[in-house]
């Protein structure tokens, strides 16, 4: 049965939804599923803006016939040569002997490198295009942007100056299958999908804030209406509120004044620290904290909480004389992904040569920007009642901290 749901008049979407899919990238858990988005523009030409995983292939081929109505297909724009959204490309061109192939020369490059398209004549079948190019639909023109490392180099977004819509690729997009309702304002989009948007772009562009920069200042040239990603939602109403999001996130900027206290702990002793903390932020008036286990926590949630947090607290065993292990992951990950502007406090815990505040306050001299308070909690095995003052004066410096931002 063909799935698909108009967007406008004359652009239907044709994606598709995969709740069954456990890893994405096989590294990120999606368990509210994930959407490979496709949409079709029809024209006095008739246009495939990218096509969907090869998993969905079936399901894909079949909304983009039932939408074509027994037209043909002129285009294929290709904006992205990840295979979650290439992996049709190779049917759609054989289905379709008359469709071109639209994308940047390193997107063209690309196909080559997955795909067997040495039966295809490259001349007839692929065209390139560059930053600036349109393409001439009928009474749509596309305009092609190039948007390289959001988040692969050969990416480009397009724009429809008739619907003032903008195709934007793997930008404003988001986990989570589209169960029915394509557009944002058919959800509850902040109490429902933010924390997976969050995690999505802090996990998958979040490397790449400066290129996403540029794609936003190019954005704000043109008058956008809609905005159509790869995955997730469109976008028709309330497009500023995501776009601001997008602003903050690419700029690493906190979104609230919150604290995320991640503790690494073995046995519970600096989990029991971590807690008695919390409860004296609690006390003092903090009201955004958060407990994470860096054991049990899924390091993609735990990147997405520190781009949303203004204060990150990191509590620590010492494991054989280093960090503790997933501890030490988070750490790399948060280089990885370019996180900055954070204020850090730490707590840390040995038996013997409690080690993990030095190693961490090392790991976190490596990320830019990151402010780390000057009182630092060490713990010999358990923290002693006796303590209060001091774990107080430490509660107290992260809170006078967070007002001094105000
Ligand atoms: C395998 C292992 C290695 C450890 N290595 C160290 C170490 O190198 N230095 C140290 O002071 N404590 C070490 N510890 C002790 C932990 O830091 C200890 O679990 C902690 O002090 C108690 O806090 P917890 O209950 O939160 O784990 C180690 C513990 C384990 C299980």
């Amino acid at each position: 049965m063909q799935i698909t749901r108009k967007v406008t008049d004359d652009i239907t979407w044709v994606g598709c939804n995969d709740r069954r899919l456990a890893l994405f990238e096989n590294l990120f858990p999606i368990p509210r599923g994930v959407s490979y988005n496709s949409y079709l523009i029809q024209d006095e030409k008739t246009v495939l803006m990218d096509t969907v995983d090869s998993s969905a292939s079936q399901q894909f081929l079949e909304n983009v016939a039932y939408a074509l109505k027994g037209r043909d297909l002129d285009y294929l724009i290709v904006q992205h040569m990840e295979p979650d959204h290439c992996g049709t490309i190779v049917e759609v061109m054989r289905t379709y002997p008359q469709a071109k192939v639209v994308g940047s020369v390193k997107a063209l490059q690309m196909i080559g490198q997955f795909y067997d398209v040495s039966g295809f004549d490259a001349e007839e079948r692929m065209m390139a295009v560059k930053e600036g190019d349109t393409l001439a639909t009928g009474a749509h023109t596309l305009h092609f942007l190039m948007a390289p490392m959001v988040h692969w180099p050969e990416v480009m977004v397009t724009y429809d100056e008739k619907d003032k819509a903008l195709f934007s690729a793997d930008a404003f997009g988001t986990f989570g299958a589209l169960n029915g309702k394509l557009f944002s304002d058919e959800v509850d989009f902040e109490g429902e999908w933010l924390p997976d948007a969050r995690r999505y772009y802090a996990n998958i562009v979040g490397k790449y804030g400066v290129q996403v920069q540029a794609l936003l200042k190019k954005a704000a040239a043109v008058d956008i209406q809609m905005i159509c990603p790869l995955h997730g939602p469109v976008w028709r109403s309330g497009l500023s509120w995501f776009m601001d999001k997008y602003d903050k996130w690419s700029r690493y900027e906190p979104e609230d004044k919150a604290v995320a206290i991640i503790y690494g702990s073995i046995y519970g002793n600096t989990e029991n620290a971590a807690d008695a903390l919390a409860s004296r932020l609690t006390d003092k008036g903090v009201k955004d904290v958060k407990m994470y286990d860096v054991s049990r926590t899924h390091v993609s949630e735990l990147i997405a909480e520190i781009f949303r947090c203004s204060h990150v607290v990191l509590a620590c065993s010492t494991y054989n004389g280093g960090i503790y292990p997933p501890m030490a992951d988070l750490l790399e990950d948060m280089k990885a992904l370019s996180v900055q502007n954070k204020t850090v406090a730490l707590m840390e815990n040995g038996t013997w040569a409690a080690a993990s505040g030095r190693l961490i306050t090392a790991k976190l001299e490596e990320m830019k920007n990151i402010t780390l308070l000057d009182t630092k909690i060490s713990i010999r095995s358990a923290l002693q009642n006796g303590r209060e003052t001091e774990l107080d004066a430490f509660a107290q410096q992260i809170v006078e901290e967070m007002q001094d931002g105000e």
